[in-house]
């Protein structure tokens, strides 16, 4: 683990918004819409990743039998159950309570097996805490200090394992789609849920991920279409929403 001063990514502005919407987690028409939508586009992406790296079948029954996964800022688990599900055994960590409180109940009324704790990336690298896997989904853009952050996360990939960031890009096309379209058109958010000036640029989050010593792998864009009203992977379009996989030497 590499020695550096001990910070808190946690912005307590952001983690409290989630607070306040944390009885909503499980609701696909309510607060957390967007993510729902978006939630088999990303189980798509983060499999096909993790498959790759580990050698897994993913048409297996419990292809990730054996794995350690963390999501880090889990939210409500929407990603940690379907990964929990696939056989990984998973930690689920939010800063925010009130998410941890409600993931757990919904992983136990689910008969899933999910490790939720309600700290933070920091906390668990301080205890020397490792997985194979660690997701950090639609998180750096909510934290105090990205590259603070991914550096911790860096800390918590075992070595030959990956890091696999969303985010949203930070271009005139974002703010339409992510703010003008999702928070006041749409009202898919709240008006609020994000600032537009915390996006990350792919070439922004491949710098500071590829300085903490991780390999950036690979970049893929989820783009929406309006028309089918639906979600899909592109390698060619990381305009708005996108996702970025690193692995950490062997
Ligand atoms: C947009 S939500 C994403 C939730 C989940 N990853 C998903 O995509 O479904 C961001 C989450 O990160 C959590 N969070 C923000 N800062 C955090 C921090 N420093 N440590 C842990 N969790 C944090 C928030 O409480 C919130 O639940």
């Amino acid at each position: 683990m590499t020695e550096r001063p001990q910070t808190s990514s946690i912005d307590p502005a952001e983690v409290a918004k989630f607070q306040a919407m944390a009885a909503e987690w499980w609701d696909p028409q309510g607060k957390f819409k967007p993510l729902h939508m978006l939630n088999p586009t990303r189980l798509e992406y983060v499999t096909t990743q993790i498959a790759a790296q580990f050698g897994r079948n993913r048409d297996d029954a419990r292809p990730f039998e054996g794995l350690t996964i963390l999501d880090i800022g889990c939210g409500g688990g929407l990603m940690a159950e379907p990964m929990a599900r696939l056989g990984a055994r998973v930690t689920g960590a939010d800063a925010a309570t009130g998410n941890i409180l409600v993931a757990s109940l919904h992983a136990e009324a689910q008969g899933l097996e999910i490790d939720y704790r309600a700290t933070t990336s920091e906390a668990l690298a301080a205890e020397g805490q490792s997985y194979d896997v660690v997701m950090a989904l639609e998180i750096v853009e909510h934290v105090a200090d990205p590259a603070d952050f991914i550096a911790t996360c860096r800390d918590l990939v075992k070595p030959g394992g990956l890091l696999i960031q969303s985010t949203l890009n930070r271009n005139p096309k974002s703010f339409l789609m992510g703010i003008i379209g999702a928070e006041w058109v749409m009202r898919w958010l709240p008006k609020g849920t994000h600032d537009w000036r915390r996006f990350i640029t792919p070439d922004e989050l491949a710098a500071m991920t590829t300085a903490t010593g991780l390999n950036v792998v690979d970049r893929c864009g989820m783009v929406f279409n309006p028309l089918g009203w639906s979600w899909s992977l592109s390698h060619r379009d990381l305009s708005v929403n996108y996702a970025m996989t690193a692995v950490r030497d062997a």
